[in-house]
């Protein structure tokens, strides 16, 4: 069953601005559907939308069944949202904050005190409880946030961006969390990220939009089948001039694209197994020292680089 489904969406806002264009996207019901997109894809757009703080220009947007132009509160009523900012209140207790949030849901104090309970359980807060709210960190802050807004139970938890700024330990933590949302709560989860690792590790379906319109939406795993394997991956031994190297590289006549990580070169091929070859001669030919070549399947990266044509954390020449 569809939880979210878009048809033909668009967004203009008065300044003439179009920023959804014809948007497709199908949400089924249970899942973890991550959304990504460079700056100014629409994506805020979207989930403001989605979640009826905005209203759309055209096309036809359904949240669990509900339409969004004629039956807000009924979508309100079975979702949550959490933005980026936290909205926990650094003068009442974990629990209080938990509770002051049922109290907007208006739960009865039985209820409320049950799913606390539960939720407390479930996010890993407990330890948290004997310590001010003042003195969590962003990541802890943000698993209450997150914990508060379940108060509902909803159907759907929208997440923007869960994990930005957050170290790579935190941000695990929260991986954690989202996956007990959907496994122990059976939420549909719909959230926004800038980064691909963490939709890759989370998603059952990604979708990926640029410029107002989905580009692809699918399985992580079906994505990556998505650009065939094509990607020749070169580990230098410390180029001194790595981009003099990428450029040289690219200006090969089977090269689609090239994309730079430190010391490594993942080049976008026609044919990788009979490319590989070539440019294994070329780096001898030039004497340019590699420890490593071989043939990789792509990242989930790959693939935004390749749809979006983003230049982003020392991609060079992105055109996969
Ligand atoms: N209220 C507004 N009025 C006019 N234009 C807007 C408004 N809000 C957003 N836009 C424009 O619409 C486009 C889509 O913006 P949106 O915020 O939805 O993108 P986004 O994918 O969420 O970007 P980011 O990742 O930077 O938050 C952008 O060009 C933005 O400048």
């Amino acid at each position: 069953m569809e939880a979210i489904s878009v048809s033909n969406l668009s967004k203009e806002y008065a300044s003439g601005k179009k920023a959804l264009d014809n948007l497709n996207i199908s949400v089924s019901t249970g899942e973890i559907f991550s959304l990504l997109g460079p700056n100014g894809a629409g994506k805020s757009t979207l989930i403001n939308i989605l979640t009826t703080f905005l209203k759309p220009t055209s096309g036809q947007v359904s949240v669990l069944g509900h339409d969004v132009h004629t039956e807000q509160n009924s979508i309100r009523a079975h979702i949550s949202c959490v933005a980026q900012k936290v909205s926990i209140d650094n003068h009442l207790s974990l629990r209080e904050n938990m509770l002051f949030q049922s109290r907007l849901y208006k739960l009865d104090s039985m209820t409320a005190n049950k799913r606390m309970e539960i939720l407390i359980a479930a996010f890993g807060l407990k330890e948290y409880e004997k310590h001010k709210v003042t003195a969590y960190s962003g990541g802890i802050k943000r698993r209450l946030d997150i914990a508060m807004s379940m108060m509902s139970y909803p159907k759907i938890l929208f997440l923007d961006e869960p994990t930005v700024g957050m170290d790579i330990e935190s941000r695990k933590a929260m991986w954690e969390v989202v996956k007990t949302i959907k496994t122990e709560f059976g939420t549909t989860v719909f959230l926004t990220t800038h980064y691909l690792e963490e939709a890759e590790i989370l998603s059952d379906t990604v979708c990926i939009m640029d410029n107002g319109h989905e580009l692809v939406q699918d399985t992580p795993e079906h994505l990556r089948e998505h650009t065939h394997k094509n990607i020749v991956r070169i580990d230098l031994d410390n180029p001194k001039r790595p981009q003099k190297l990428v450029t040289q590289i690219s200006a090969l006549p089977f090269i689609k694209g090239i994309r730079q990580e430190q010391n490594t070169i993942y080049a976008n091929t026609h044919d990788a197994k009979r490319d590989f070859h070539v440019l294994n001669q070329f780096l001898s030919n030039n004497q340019i020292p590699y420890s490593a070549i071989g043939v990789v399947t792509p990242s989930l990266d790959d693939i935004f680089l390749s749809l979006t044509h983003q230049n982003e954390g020392g991609v060079h020449n992105a055109n996969l």
